[in-house]
């Protein structure tokens, strides 16, 4: 079996999560964050918002990388039509997990492949819904003095121990944790990128 790119991709982000998502596959790809304000503009839906950021975060690393193809993205909790980015402090976290206890809330996450070289720039938003549990304050307390909530949009980790919160999920669970790969691995075929070949080995 065999997954071959036709081009270097570069995974402009520092997010741990969505590398070892591509890594899943066995894709062989660089690193290289970009560091992007991720201020969000007044009046800006969610979803404008993380193909916007998406966008940036890939053009910033395309143009220092013109003959690679750049893939950046962003992730965003939303309730009640708020944006809950990542917490800096306990009582943000608190606040956060506390807000989204009990309820449904909507995780979109923006991506975008930027090749400078081949004059290209698609973007994509992808949203999941996720149900959580009314969740105790014992537990909220105990969760945020991990260090699991303070990278992570909404203050949680569908991938670790956050995923004790979650009562149902309805859409793509890589989407939820940084990076939907079925929608990107069909792009990724789509701009004729990446090839997929099987082999028997006798079976
Ligand atoms: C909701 C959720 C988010 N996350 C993470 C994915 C992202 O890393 C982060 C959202 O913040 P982002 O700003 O999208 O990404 P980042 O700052 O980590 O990395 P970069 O901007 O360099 O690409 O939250 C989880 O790991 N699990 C989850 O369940």
């Amino acid at each position: 079996m065999c997954i071959r790119l036709t081009q270097k991709l570069i995974l402009a982000s520092a997010s741990p999560r969505r590398a070892e998502l591509l890594r899943l596959l066995g894709l062989a790809f660089e690193v290289v964050p970009s560091h992007m304000d991720e201020t969000q503009i007044e009046g800006e839906a969610p979803p404008d918002h993380v193909l916007r950021l998406s966008r940036e975060k890939a053009d910033c690393i395309a143009d220092l990388f013109p003959e690679a193809l750049v893939l950046g993205a962003d992730t965003v909790v939303v309730i009640d039509g708020r944006v809950l980015g990542k917490p800096k402090t306990q009582e943000e976290a608190r606040e956060m997990l506390e807000t989204l206890s009990g309820r449904e809330h909507t995780v979109y996450t923006g991506f975008s492949l930027v090749s400078k070289q081949r004059d290209l720039r698609i973007s994509q938003v992808v949203q999941a819904s996720v149900l959580f549990k009314e969740i105790p304050e014992d537990e909220i307390l105990w969760y945020v003095s991990s260090e699991e909530p303070y990278d992570k949009a909404g203050g949680y980790a569908v991938q670790g121990m956050g995923a004790f919160f979650i009562r149902e999920i309805r859409g793509s669970y890589t989407n939820v944790m940084g990076l939907p790969l079925s929608e990107v691995v069909e792009t990724l075929k789509d701009l004729g990128t990446l090839t997929f070949s099987g082999d028997s080995h006798g079976r």
